[in-house]
């Protein structure tokens, strides 16, 4: 273990990060502060919830000139929150030395970014289609960044965003220091990334398995149209304190978000079909613990970090390991533990054994609960509220009616009486989800995907090179699920592109009225 000052970083960051908590420097911190310190580039790997966000953030603040007025620091994450929460942390590690920091991105009022960005900011963090904007309209000065850092990195450097990165890059001088971060590198994206950066450190952090060890790993084998009631029981046994919902598309995002309200859970669903606001006032009132399942699609899979998330459930099984790995990733945070329960169709195992593959570690079957352990669950947690409120002992009010019923019945009677009234009965509403299509059988490959011999000649490897080809050489497999893929990949790309505010498939046509020559992006 090794503290900020062993790393020699400045006394006012050291302050600003004992307030924040920050005792000891965690392995991808320690691993790369004094390489970043250097101004040597970095691709540095450390698994989800492990603290690249200051790993980068320091040594960025750190070699800010406060005298300068000139943005010094650009940071570039996939999505809006991200963007948020890594400004947000920013401005704490920054808040003794003063640096002037600003986030933009898509959905949120330009003229105000434009205002904002006359106040001289140092470090600027946002979305890639909102920076583009801002070059565009000249409201944005990137030639004295020094230094530039991809948050999500693999993701950035995937098909959705790299034209929009290169274009960006294009702002940017060449001399500079590049830091790139990622819980995943995927080959082929690395050998991308190298192009653009000179001589890079690969700081690393060895471990086992791709994910945390604090996070236990259950799948259950079902069919599509049983997900559901499985959904529910598990949340009835698991009781999670918070608990978000992965599922594939926007439209199953909704429909879940909306059956689980029906069925009672304090639920509520983010996509990139919401509006900015919208999708702002459903995460606070998730971190305010005011909703306690959140149903999201891969928009919410990177970098968020929340605390209290205790499980996580990919209700539809993810279609490349990465996002797995990312989106489960949300629970286990910062040495906590947590669970992540992914379903799985018949006709899905493939994928699951891909994920495994790739993970390196493997996921325990879970038998569905019955519907008596769902109600036992549900016992347990009015057992719970009724020991919270006798703890809390505001109870003066009931006293003498407690008096007058315990002198006519038995006093276990009572309590017996109370949990049964507290106990909230598995609801089994009927509920339609419009069923997803399974993801397309891995054919060809590893016999269907069903063999455990598949998984290892080839199959994942296979599968992340795929991907990372970027959309030019998606041949054979890849091609051949296109049809199928489209939905869900239109689903993606959109989420994408609003995450932006748009996105190059919408184009124009949402853009308000602003012409634009043909671009490579939208404006927003
Ligand atoms: N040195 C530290 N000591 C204590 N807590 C820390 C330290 N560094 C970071 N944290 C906390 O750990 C949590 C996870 O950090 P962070 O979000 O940076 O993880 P990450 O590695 O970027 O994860 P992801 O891959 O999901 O983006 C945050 O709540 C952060 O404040
Ligand atoms: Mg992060």
């Amino acid at each position: 273990m090794t503290n900020f000052s062993e790393l020699n970083v400045s006394a006012s960051i050291q302050k600003s990060l004992s307030r924040m908590g920050f005792e000891e420097a965690t392995p991808i911190q320690e691993g790369t502060i004094s390489f970043a310190k250097e101004g040597r580039d970095i691709i540095g790997q450390a698994q989800t919830g492990t603290g690249k966000t200051a790993a980068f953030g320091i040594p960025l603040i750190e070699k800010i000139d406060i005298n300068n007025p000139a943005i010094q620091g650009l940071i570039i994450a996939p999505t809006r929150e991200l963007a948020i929460q890594v400004s947000e942390e920013l401005h704490k590690i920054g808040y003794d030395t003063r640096a002037r920091i600003l986030s933009v991105y898509g959905g949120q009022d330009i003229g105000r970014q434009i205002r904002a960005l006359k106040n001289k900011p140092q470090i600027i963090v946002g979305t890639p289609g909102r920076i583009l904007d801002h070059i565009n309209r000249r409201t944005l000065k990137l030639d004295n960044v020094q230094t530039l850092v991809l948050d999500e990195a693999d993701e950035m450097l995937n098909m959705g965003f790299i034209e929009d990165i290169n274009t960006i890059l294009e702002n940017v001088p060449a001399e500079r220091q590049t830091l790139l971060f990622s819980a995943t590198m995927p080959g082929p994206i690395r050998k991308i990334a190298e192009k653009f950066m000179k001589d890079p450190e690969v700081v690393k952090i060895k471990s086992k398995e791709m994910t945390v060890e604090n996070i236990e790993q259950f799948f259950v084998k079902s069919q599509e149209r049983e997900k559901f009631d499985i959904l529910s029981r598990l949340l009835n046994v698991h009781q999670p304190e918070l608990a978000i919902v992965f599922g594939r598309t926007k439209r199953r995002v909704d429909e879940l978000a909306h059956a689980l309200s029906i069925r009672g859970y304090l639920a509520e669903g983010i996509h990139g079909d919401l509006s900015q606001a919208k999708r702002i006032s459903v995460l606070r009132q998730f971190k305010e613990n005011k909703i306690d399942v959140l149903v999201a699609t891969d928009v919410a899979a990177r970098g968020l970090d929340i605390s209290g998330v205790t499980h996580v459930y990919n209700f539809d099984i993810p279609q490349d390991p990465e996002s797995y790995v990312h989106r489960i990733g949300r629970t286990g945070r910062a040495g906590k533990s947590g669970k992540a329960i992914t379903f799985v169709t018949p006709r899905e195992m493939g994928y699951l054994r891909i994920v495994e593959e790739t993970t390196k570690k493997r996921m325990t079957a879970l038998q569905p609960p019955t519907a008596d352990e769902a109600l036992v669950g549900q016992q347990a947690l009015a057992v719970e509220q009724l020991t919270e409120l006798v703890e809390k002992n505001h109870l003066s009010d009931y006293r003498s009616m407690a008096e007058d019923l315990l002198a006519k019945h038995e006093a276990v009677d009572l309590v017996a009486a109370a949990i049964k009234s507290m106990t909230k009965e598995p609801d089994d509403t009927p509920i339609k989800i419009t069923e997803e299509r399974p993801l397309p059988q891995r054919g060809g490959r590893s016999g269907g995907g069903g063999s455990r011999g598949g998984r290892s000649n080839g199959g994942g490897g296979g599968y992340r090179g795929g991907r990372s080809s970027g959309g030019n050489s998606r041949g054979g497999e890849r091609g051949g699920r296109g049809g199928e893929r489209g939905g869900s990949r239109g689903e993606r790309g959109g989420d994408r592109g609003r995450r932006e505010g748009g996105g190059r498939r919408e184009g124009g046509a949402s853009q308000g009225g602003r012409t634009r020559a043909p671009r490579k992006r939208s404006e927003d």
